[in-house]
């Protein structure tokens, strides 16, 4: 229980935080009778608290409102009042006990509206500073994507999209796996994004992508000298660019097994040692990897280091094919469909129901990316406002799937073996005995069947 001194203590401080509060603040009973006011307004408006208290609150304040809150308990915020001369920006809160309005409470946040002006002109001028900056942020930290701009409606990855939120505050490794265009790198930026580093650097590495003999110094940097062609000063290496940050090291599966070693030293001993250089210098990553390689059979075939795998594999990602989600097929194509054709300039919002089908039967072997880049395609060939058959690459048309329900198999197996033959016959350059042998045909077989199908090549 409390005692009077406690009690005493408590309003002692409260008080005199309220007293020396920036604001002016004055509260009133349900009649608009003062009970309270603070000592920095008693001192703007000239009066003794005493006289102050007790009074109606248009007695003492001029143009108040504040009785008429106490009465209709909604509240007033921003609200301009002329006080002295002066604008004051006043709001005025209602005050509620077990559910009944007992008063309001009034503070006053601006003395004028010259201070206002002043105030909101210099944050005005801060605003286009603070977008730049944020803007350079975002350059130099390197992470462009969030979790929101992986657009989907599937359940899987909305359960994916769930999963990160969980674990990208964690400092944990993270192996992403997927295919190609699958969405792995919109993957590695949100978890970094969604980290307690997100302001921190977010380093890309594209491990395929490297040639063997330039890996070690893009990764690690090297000293001044360390070698003929060495820029001077050294250079710093990706581990260290990412310091603080996290580290995206895509395609892992791709890297020589050399460099898997000095991969799995660094990140065991959180260290790096620069080419050239004898001293190992401290670094603190967070390491966030992607594949669409079989690191299992790999490591089977001696061509990915187990100890490494587990070292990245703390926890994984699996992102679907698009093939495995025909829901986001539709879905992604609408939503490419409206950001490709605004960037064109164009007004194509329809797609034909044939295309849809066509999309719908294909097997997406290029997922996302193949679906985008067919629709970016198809955009810049359509005139009209509608995506049809005729703007579809010849790839996507040839999908013998779309002919199911269309044709018996034994009519899509022809079919099939006549686009065959006439590719080959192209590709070898209408040579009937090369493509009759890249086929593993007879000569006499290669001829039945130019027949059979009229092909025209028949000499
Ligand atoms: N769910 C999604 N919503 C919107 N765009 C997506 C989505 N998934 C992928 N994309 C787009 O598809 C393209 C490929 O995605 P991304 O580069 O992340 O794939 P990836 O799996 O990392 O591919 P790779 O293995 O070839 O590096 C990008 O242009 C990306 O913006």
């Amino acid at each position: 229980m409390l005692n009077h001194l406690d009690v005493q203590y408590k309003n002692d401080i409260l008080e005199t935080i309220i007293d020396s509060a920036y604001e002016w603040i004055v509260v009133v009973n349900t009649d608009g009778n003062i009970v309270y006011m603070n000592k920095n307004y008693c001192q703007f408006l000239e009066i003794d608290r005493n006289d102050a208290i007790g009074q109606h609150v248009t007695k003492v304040i001029e143009n108040s409102r504040m009785h008429i809150v106490a009465q209709s308990g909604k509240e007033e915020i921003a609200d301009l009042q002329y006080i002295k001369g002066n604008y004051m920006i006043a709001n005025r809160i209602p005050i509620f006990s077990e559910g009944k309005i007992i008063g309001a409470l009034g503070t006053v946040i601006f003395r004028d509206t010259k201070e206002w002006n002043k105030m909101s002109s210099h944050i005005k001028s801060l605003m286009p500073k603070l977008q730049t900056y944020l803007l350079d942020l975002e350059e130099s930290n390197g992470a462009k994507y969030t979790l929101q701009d992986i657009k989907t409606v599937s359940k899987p990855m909305i359960e994916l999209k769930e999963k990160v939120k969980n674990i990208a505050s964690g400092d944990i490794s993270v192996l992403i796996r997927g295919e190609s265009g699958t969405g792995k790198e919109l993957f590695a930026h949100s978890i970094h994004r969604l980290s307690p580093r997100s302001h921190q650097p977010f380093i890309k590495v594209n491990c395929g992508a490297i040639p063997e003999h330039l890996l070690e110094s893009e990764l690690f940097g090297y000293e001044e000298g360390a070698f003929t062609g060495a820029k001077k000063g050294g250079k710093k290496g990706k581990f260290l660019l990412a310091h603080g940050g996290s580290i995206f090291l895509d395609e892992i599966g791709d890297m020589p097994l050399n460099m898997q070693v000095k991969l799995l030293r660094v990140l065991q001993d959180k260290e790096v040692e620069p080419v050239g250089s004898v001293k190992p210098i401290p670094v603190n990553v967070r390491v966030i990897a992607a594949t669409n390689r079989p690191l299992e059979k790999m490591i089977e075939e001696k061509r990915f280091r187990e100890d490494l795998f587990y070292r990245i594999n703390v926890m994984t990602l699996k992102v679907p094919p698009l093939r495995d989600r025909p829901e986001d097929i539709r879905h992604l194509t609408e939503f490419f469909l409206e950001k490709i054709s605004k960037r064109a300039g164009k007004r194509i919002t329809k797609i034909n129901d044939e295309v849809r089908k066509v999309f719908d039967q294909h097997n997406w072997p290029g997922n996302l990316r193949e679906l985008e880049n067919v629709i970016e395609a198809a955009v810049h060939l359509t005139e009209a406002d509608k995506i049809t058959i005729s703007s579809l690459p010849e790839s996507l048309k040839d999908d013998p799937k779309i002919l199911i329900g269309q044709l018996s198999l034994k009519e899509i197996l022809e079919e099939t073996e006549k686009r065959i033959i006439k590719r080959t016959l192209e590709q070898f350059h209408q040579d009937k005995l090369e493509a009759a042998k890249a086929l593993g045909i007879s000569k006499s077989s290669m001829y039945e069947k130019l027949k059979k199908y009229s092909l025209g090549y028949v000499d």
